[in-house]
């Protein structure tokens, strides 16, 4: 289970794992995800988040099969969100987990504990879900980079020959798999999930505490009437809350890409590098490798503006982006009339802070963009760092190579059953002295 900002989602695999015969692969079930305040908002709405997950857990009965409930191990993992809130207060996040324990082990499966992960194995499990259900891990094969974004924090990580773990160690995870050494280089930026990276870029906006507060980041049309102390109610931005704000800002969009990018690239610290070479904030990031995976809110984001295709030139990808971000609120609704009107509100932001991410963050350039594909699923799992964090726990990733036959079985069989032909014919050979003698003799013209 993963309990996340601003979502949960429950994860069930089968246990034991049932196995696809073909590939070996174990097979993912995605159950439910709570709709509406995710557990971390058990310090707030804790009779609400408690019968979302209640549901959520009611669901997962029925996908047992009732004699395997015993035997199913459920784990919580929770990440930036609960990160987050076990900084700003400690006992809430206690009461949080208490709570949360408390209605799973109401429930009868084998409950092993609640934990918040590390932002590192966050990206390293990432990394594993998305090798693994591609079965680059078990044929050896070149890894495939893993870039995830959450509401609260965003993880890259990835393989490179530059990086062998001795300059900044903190980033560096080393595995055995399936008989292969990784030394995996990854980093987790709290703080820079889509959530909370807006809150940044809003508390460098208002500053000073103005009434109005004119986006670039939102579409013309927009205006809303926001709280101070809602926007300010994070460990990301709490220590710039203004001294003398008034209660609420008015909000007001004025759609323009290119100071949205300008404000977006103020929350990105780009002044002080003491490795060879840095993403942001001071932190190493060896020369991007190979070619890279991007979920989470990466894919959402870019799946409802149509630009998961990287093939297209960036150039191109940031024209209609400008283009999506000039667009009057009014029509935007009436265009989505089923999307949430907070995503809907916030997808030019999120578009222009993925770019920014990418390009400025990271170092993707025109060229090396066409490396990332945007991705939900692989082979109808979802991308993400709960499959990892399970084959982790239940030990399902084997360290050695499994011991092969010299030959898989088919191979066997066709072996023997030459041999068994080749036999058969010494035989009739060795048997030719009893053969009867031709009555016809051959002519010789
Ligand atoms: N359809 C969507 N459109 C835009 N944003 C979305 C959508 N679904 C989820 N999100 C947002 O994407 C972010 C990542 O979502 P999720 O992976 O569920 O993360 P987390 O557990 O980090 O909150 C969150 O900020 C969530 O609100």
């Amino acid at each position: 289970m993963d309990a996340g900002s601003s979502h949960t989602a429950l994860y069930i695999y089968e246990w034991p794992a049932e196995k696809d015969n073909n590939t070996g692969r174990v097979e993912q079930t995605h159950l439910c995800k709570v709709k509406g305040p995710g557990i971390s908002s058990y310090a707030s709405a804790p009779v609400k988040a408690g019968e979302s997950l209640r549901l959520c857990m009611e669901e997962a009965k029925q996908w047992v099969p009732g004699k395997r409930h015993h035997q199913t191990p459920l784990y919580l993992g929770a990440t930036a969100g609960m990160r987050l809130l076990n900084m700003a207060n400690s006992s809430a996040s206690d009461k949080v987990f208490q709570a949360v324990e408390g209605a799973l082990q109401k429930f009868p499966f084998s409950y092993q504990g609640a934990k918040i992960i590390s932002g590192q194995d966050e990206g390293a499990f990432g990394w594993i879900t998305v090798n693994y259900l591609d079965e680059r891990l078990k044929q050896g094969l070149e890894t495939r980079g893993a870039l995830d974004l959450g509401g609260a924090s965003t993880q890259i990580s990835f393989v490179s020959d530059n990086y062998d773990g001795s300059e900044s160690p903190s980033n560096s995870v080393t595995f055995r798999l399936y008989g292969n050494d990784y030394n995996l280089y990854t980093h987790s930026f709290l703080c820079y999930g889509k959530d909370q990276s807006l809150r940044m870029m809003q508390a460098h906006q208002s500053q000073a505490g103005p009434a109005t507060v004119l986006d670039p980041c939102f579409h013309p049309g927009y205006t809303a009437t926001k709280n101070y102390s809602v926007l300010y109610d994070s460990p990301c931005v709490s220590d710039r809350k203004p001294k003398d704000a008034p209660d609420t800002f008015t909000h007001i969009g004025i759609g323009d890409f290119l100071q949205c990018q300008a404000a977006v690239k103020s929350v990105f610290n780009f002044t002080s590098c003491k490795y060879s070479r840095c993403s942001f904030n001071g932190v190493l990031q060896p020369l991007l490798q190979g070619p890279y995976g991007a979920f989470s809110a990466y894919y959402f984001v870019m799946n409802f503006l149509n630009l998961t295709d990287t093939s297209v030139p960036l150039e191109d990808v940031k024209e209609k982006l400008k283009r999506y971000c000039a667009t009057n609120w009014d029509q935007i609704m009436q265009q989505h009339p089923e999307v949430k009107l907070k995503y809907l509100a916030e997808y030019c932001f999120s578009g222009t802070y993925i770019l920014t991410l990418l390009t400025e963050g990271y170092n993707f350039t025109s060229e090396s963009y066409s490396d990332i594909k945007f991705i939900k699923k692989i082979k109808g799992s979802d991308a993400g760092w709960t499959l990892g964090y399970m084959l982790n726990l239940t030990n399902m990733i084997p360290a050695e190579a499994p011991d092969t036959p010299l030959l898989p079985h088919p191979g066997y069989v066709s072996v023997v059953s030459v041999i068994a032909v080749l036999l058969f014919i010494l035989f009739i050979v060795s048997l030719r002295p009893l053969w009867p003698r031709c009555s016809k003799q051959p002519q010789i013209v």
